[in-house]
Parts: structure tokens; C-alpha cells; sequence
């Protein structure tokens, strides 16, 4: 399998990856970016090493492959699956959001569903044939796919072809006999500049006019003609492991994908001018219910590591058997507990679909991922209450300890009672980190929106809750009792 070793020096291609202006030379080299790419190694060492539990017998080749790869078919490999998306995510304490396993579940999905992409519109390809393809080559090269689904923000009033301007979002420029010629912006790719490929759709609603951009295709990053254009990274910023433990390791980079006339060949293509096709691959697939609980697998994982975080900074302030403070440990745990328990939920009530893959629950997966938006904030809000001033009580860096003449000062008055001043300063640096910095405020903005807006994930738990039942409950109840019932007892 796949080492840290073979995927480093994979990434070491043409890909046009810019930052302040200029192309990234390498970006297993580049202070943005090497950081993460390490990291992303780390996790396909985890996975390589047997003792781990992470690998499963490929039932297409009897190999030994990455489960997170492969389409859950019962149960047993759903709890598998469970445990080893756990693994990576701890690795990380839940804090890289799109790990290879993420749009790694989507693709898993969706080969078990090839009649979602059966070419029945499109252009006479065999686009399923496509899909199982390429969900071949990623369990058996153990690709990193990223995946940018959402248009340019430009405005939500209207889709693509009321926008001002031609090809804003991607869309086919040209139909050629081996290929499409493809043209305009996707909005965000999380991870790609590290990545191996990343997976372009859309799963916004588009309209019928909106045809040219309703494709689905899959390209490699260093393909000619895509630029990533990423966000200011803040990796090159932490100034020491010490002061910036979060970001100096899982700064995962968010980039804007520009296609300039790329070709991608009618092989990578998997929706072509498809309107309702492009709901179907997300929906009708399972791909979105197994891609979002792997995503709050690696949610609970993080907000347990919150919730940590929050009684230790209790306990250096010597605070937590106030009663006031225990509330507040009580209301971070129940809040933990009810994303872990989705989880566990969506594992209970998995089902096997029509096409043999085992899909966890989508009244609680939904339940719990339409409570995220306030969840994370409450979180966030509780630890920074219980930090308090700590978080800036602290030295502008690491060089006030290791100097002679400033450590004195530090150790007098920065410490707690049991608890040293560098390892006091440790703990609240890294807490700032995971609350204030940068790296923090951009994952705010992340739990908020990674699976859409919030009115967005609300309408998903909306529509998979099953209204039908309470409904009838209040009918059934309304209906047994008139004008014409009995007087209630006094
Ligand atoms: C850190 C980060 C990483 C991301 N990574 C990825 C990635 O890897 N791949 C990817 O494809 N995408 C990624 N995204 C993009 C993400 O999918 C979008 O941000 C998300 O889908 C919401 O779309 P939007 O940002 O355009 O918000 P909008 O749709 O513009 O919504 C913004 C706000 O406008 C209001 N609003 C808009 N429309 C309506 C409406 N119809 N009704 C009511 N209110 C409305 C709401 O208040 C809403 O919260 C990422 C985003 C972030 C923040």
C-alpha cells in the first residue's frame, strides 16, 4: 500500500498551485504547504500498516486495500469502516476536514451505483463504466481526491446562466471525439493543492439552462490549464510548533480552481449536461450519506478533543469542581455526546440499498450535522469562557522561555500551582489555536458551511427526518376528541 514516501514524492509534478502572486515550485517543499502534505503521509502510514485494522480483502482483486476506499456492504464492514475513519481522524484530532477518506466515501458510493450514471442523455459513453474506473484506480493506488462542488459565490440570486459574463462557473466550452474542453472557476477545493485529483461536479441546484455547467469530472491536479488559487496560508506563520501546534501541523489550505481550456478526456467524465443527473450522483448514490457520516466521525472526534481541552484549562485554574464550571463541563459533554451518539445512531439504523451498499441512517446523520452550526459555535464559546484571559496572558513566543533573562518572569508568574509555566503556556497556546487563531477562525467557518450554508443542512435533516410519523401521531390524537366529547374532570 501506499506509503508517506510514495505519496510525497508524487506530488512533486507540473501542478500550478499559486500563493502571493507567484506558481509554487514544489509544494512538498513550500512552508504552506509542507506541513499538511506530511501529515496527509502520516495517515497513508496508518493505513499501510496492517496492525491498524485499516486494510480489507479488495473483493475485485484479493488484495489487502485501504477500507476507507471500499463501499461498506453489511454491518460488520460499517463498524470497520467506522473504526478506521476514526484512526484518521484522531491522527489529526478531527482537525483536517477533507483527509483522503472524505470525497474517498463519495467515490466509494458511488461505484456501487452505477445505474445513477447510466448515459441515457448524455453523450453515448459508457459514463458508469467511467466512475467504477476511476473508483478503481483510487483503491488501488490509494488516491487523495479532493472535490470542488460549489459554484463561485458571484450571486445566489440566480444560477450560472443568468450571471453576468460567460463560464464564471466550469462548464464545456467544446465537445471534442476523446474529450471535453473546459472553462471557468469552481469555489473552493479544501486540500487539493496536496491532492492527487479532485473531483469537479455541482451540488447546488442548477436550472434547466444551466446545462453546459451541469457536469460532473474528475482531474488530475497538475493537469495543463488549472491554477489553484489558494487563501492566505497560515502554516508559514507559526512561528514554532510550540506557540502554533494546530496550524503549524493541519493548515490544510482552501483554494479557488480557475480552468482555462482544460481538456479532460471523455474517461474522467462521469455527468455530462445533466441537470438532475448531478442530484442523482450525490442523492440517489448514498454517496452524500456516507461522505457526511465520515464527517462526523471526524466532528466527534474533534469536539471530544475540545471537550478535553476545556477540563484541563479547568483543572490548571484550579476551577473545575466549581459548581458553575461543572455546568458548563456538563453542557460541553452533552453537546459532544450528541454528535458521537448521531454517529453511533446512523450506524444502528444502516440499512442495505437496492444496490448491496450498507448506508448508515439518514434521520440521524441528518439530525445530528443540522445541529452543527450551533453545536461548534457553543463549543468554541464554552472553552473560550473557560480559558478566560489565559489565552493571552502568554509570552509573544517559545524565545521568552528559552531565554535566560525573560524565563525568570515566566516561570514566577505565568505557571499554576502544579502546573509549570511552559507547560501552562503549552496548554493555553494551544487552546488560543484551536479558538483564536487564524487556522481557529477559518475552521469556524468551515463546521458552519462544509456541507452548505446552514438553512442548507437544516433543509437535509428536514427532508430525512420523516414528518409523516409525528404527523400522524398528531392527526390520530386530534381526531379522537370533538365539539361533542366530554367535559374534562375538575
Ligand atoms: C473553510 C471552507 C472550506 C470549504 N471546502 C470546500 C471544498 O473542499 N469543496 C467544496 O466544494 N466546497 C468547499 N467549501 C464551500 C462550501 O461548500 C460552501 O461555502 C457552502 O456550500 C455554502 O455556499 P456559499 O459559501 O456559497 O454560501 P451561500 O450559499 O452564498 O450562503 C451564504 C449565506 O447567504 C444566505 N443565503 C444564501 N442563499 C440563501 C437562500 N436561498 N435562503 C436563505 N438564505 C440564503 C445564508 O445566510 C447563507 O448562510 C468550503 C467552505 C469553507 C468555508
Amino acid at each position: 500500500m501506499r506509503t508517506s514516501t510514495d505519496y510525497l514524492a508524487s506530488l512533486e509534478d507540473g501542478r500550478r498551485v499559486v500563493v502571493d502572486g507567484e506558481p509554487v515550485k514544489n509544494v512538498v517543499e513550500h512552508p504552506a504547504f509542507s506541513p499538511i502534505a506530511h501529515t496527509i503521509g502520516r495517515l497513508f502510514d496508518l493505513a499501510a500498516d496492517p496492525a491498524n485494522n485499516m486494510q480489507a480483502e479488495d473483493p475485485a482483486t484479493g488484495r489487502a486495500v485501504n477500507r476507507l476506499f471500499l463501499p461498506p456492504r453489511d454491518a460488520g464492514e460499517l463498524t470497520d469502516y467506522r473504526r478506521a475513519a476514526q484512526l484518521w481522524a484522531t491522527e489529526t484530532h478531527g482537525f483536517v476536514g477533507r483527509s483522503p477518506d472524505h470525497v474517498g466515501a463519495f467515490v466509494a458510493a458511488f461505484s456501487r451505483h452505477p445505474e445513477a450514471f447510466a448515459d441515457d442523455r448524455g453523450p453515448g459513453k459508457d459514463l458508469a463504466e467511467n466512475v467504477r474506473a476511476f473508483h478503481r484506480r483510487v483503491v488501488e493506488n490509494d488516491l487523495y481526491v479532493s472535490y470542488a462542488i460549489i459554484p463561485p459565490q458571484a450571486s445566489r440570486t440566480t444560477t450560472e446562466h443568468a450571471w453576468e459574463g460567460d463560464f464564471i462557473q466550469v462548464g464545456v466550452a467544446e465537445e471534442r471525439p476523446d474529450g471535453i474542453i473546459v472553462q471557468g472557476a469552481q469555489m473552493l477545493a479544501t486540500g487539493a493543492a496536496v491532492a492527487d485529483e479532485i473531483l469537479v461536479s455541482c451540488i447546488k441546484p442548477l436550472q434547466a439552462q444551466d446545462e453546459d455547467f451541469a457536469v460532473s469530472f474528475t482531474v488530475p491536479v497538475d493537469t495543463d490549464g488549472l491554477t489553484l488559487y489558494c487563501r492566505r496560508p497560515y502554516a508559514p506563520v507559526a512561528s514554532s510548533e510550540y506557540d502554533y501546534p494546530l496550524t503549524s501541523r493541519y493548515d490544510e489550505t482552501d483554494a479557488l480552481l480557475v480552468f482555462d481550456k482544460v481538456f479532460i478526456p471523455w474517461e474522467n467524465v462521469f455527468v455530462y449536461k445533466d441537470v438532475p443527473g448531478l442530484r442523482q450522483q450525490f442523492f440517489g448514490t448514498g454517496a452524500h450519506v456516507l461522505g457526511n457520516w465520515q464527517a462526523q466521525i471526524r466532528f466527534a472526534t474533534k469536539l471530544r478533543f475540545m471537550a478535553g481541552l476545556a477540563h484541563k484549562v479547568a483543572e490548571v485554574n484550579g476551577v473545575e469542581k466549581f459548581p458553575g464550571v461543572v455546568e458548563k463541563l456538563g453542557e460541553l459533554a452533552s453537546l459532544v455526546s450528541i454528535v458521537e451518539s448521531g454517529v453511533l445512531a446512523a450506524e444502528h439504523a444502516a440499512e442495505s440499498d437496492d444496490q448491496g451498499l450498507f448506508r448508515p441512517g439518514a434521520r440521524a446523520l441528518y439530525g445530528a450535522m443540522g445541529l452543527q452550526s450551533e453545536i461548534h459555535p457553543r463549543v468554541i464559546g464554552i472553552l473560550r469562557d473557560l480559558a478566560g484571559g489565559g489565552v493571552l496572558q502568554l509570552p509573544a513566543s517559545v524565545a521568552e522561555l528559552r531565554n535566560e533573562a525573560t524565563r525568570g518572569h515566566m516561570d514566577r508568574y505565568v505557571g499554576s500551582p502544579g502546573t509549570p509555566a511552559e507547560e501552562r503556556i503549552k496548554l493555553f497556546k494551544l487552546v488560543w489555536d484551536a479558538i483564536g487563531s487564524e487556522f481557529a477562525g477559518r475552521h469556524q467557518q468551515y463546521e458552519l458551511f462544509y456541507a452548505g450554508a446552514p438553512f442548507v443542512v437544516k433543509g437535509y435533516a428536514y427532508r430525512n427526518y420523516g414528518y409523516d410519523q409525528p404527523l400522524a401521531e398528531v392527526n390520530d390524537f386530534l381526531a379522537s376528541y370533538s365539539t361533542h366529547g366530554t367535559e374534562a374532570a375538575r
